[in-house]
């Protein structure tokens, strides 16, 4: 099995691209153990499409399914270029819809799909909490010092609301996210629909303009916007390196 190793701003994630469809939260959970396998926070697998350039699975870590990942659409249309799957400018269907990514060179914008507000902000746990959902859910909170990102915290509101949870400091035209995320369990180093999540909260409450420059904890520079209510998410990726895997 030929399959490529992403970077995306510390976002990490296995790709590979098939004709069979089959169920793979085994395989990912296999091939994303940082210590029995490659090592990834998901695993990512392109199929064939009548109507869009490809389908997707996507697989956290943990081998749960989610709808959507940002940084993983960056990653994956990136393959697609590379492996001539698809044009620099591509359409492909994931479980939250149609995903339109834009390759040039290493850097890549994904316009992600409408973001939808999925209930009153509220106060738990000390903290004002907004909850979106940017392809899946997200629970937003501004601090004034991301250090002070609780990841007890972050995983009791998790599992109450089944949502990945973010901590963001705001800095002018910038945010500071810090993201604990569902399917990985733990902090990861930047996550592309909690940095849109934490993006469109502040875009809400006028904290920012229609742009913004996103810094995840990986300490890359990523950047958001927002046109007639459509978020566009755009950053570098990388491909470590890829391999054949006897399986
Ligand atoms: N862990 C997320 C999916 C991946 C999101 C993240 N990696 C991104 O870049 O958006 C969830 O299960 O809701």
């Amino acid at each position: 099995m030929h399959i490529a190793k992403y970077n995306a701003n510390g976002n990490d994630f296995i790709i590979f691209h098939t004709f069979v469809e089959v169920d793979r939260s085994t395989l990912a959970q296999q091939l994303c153990d940082r210590q029995k396998g490659v090592g990834a926070d998901g695993l990512i697998v392109l199929l064939p499409h009548s109507e869009y350039d490809f389908k997707w699975q996507f697989y956290n870590n943990d081998g749960s399914i989610a709808s959507m990942c940002g940084n993983g659409t960056r990653a994956c249309a990136h393959y697609a270029f590379t492996n001539q799957l698809a044009d620099a400018s591509m359409r492909f269907l994931t479980g939250a819809g149609v995903i339109t990514s834009v390759v040039e060179n290493d850097v890549v914008e994904t316009e992600l799909t409408t973001p939808k507000v999925l209930s009153e902000s509220f106060e738990e746990n000390g903290l004002t909490w907004h909850f979106c959902d940017t392809g899946v859910p997200h629970l937003v909170t501004f601090v004034e010092d991301i250090g002070c990102f609780d990841k007890v915290i972050a995983r009791q509101m998790r599992y109450k609301y089944n949502a990945n949870v973010n901590y963001a400091r705001l800095e002018k035209n910038a945010l500071h996210v810090r993201t604990y995320e569902r399917g990985v369990e733990d902090e990861t180093l930047a996550c592309g629909t909690g940095m849109a999540a934490c993006f469109y909260s502040a875009y809400r409450q006028k904290l920012v303009g229609t742009s913004a420059t996103i810094y995840p904890i990986s300490g890359d520079e990523l950047s958001l916007r927002i046109v007639d209510q459509k978020l566009f998410f755009k950053g570098s990726v990388q491909k470590v390196f890829e391999t054949v895997l006897d399986l």
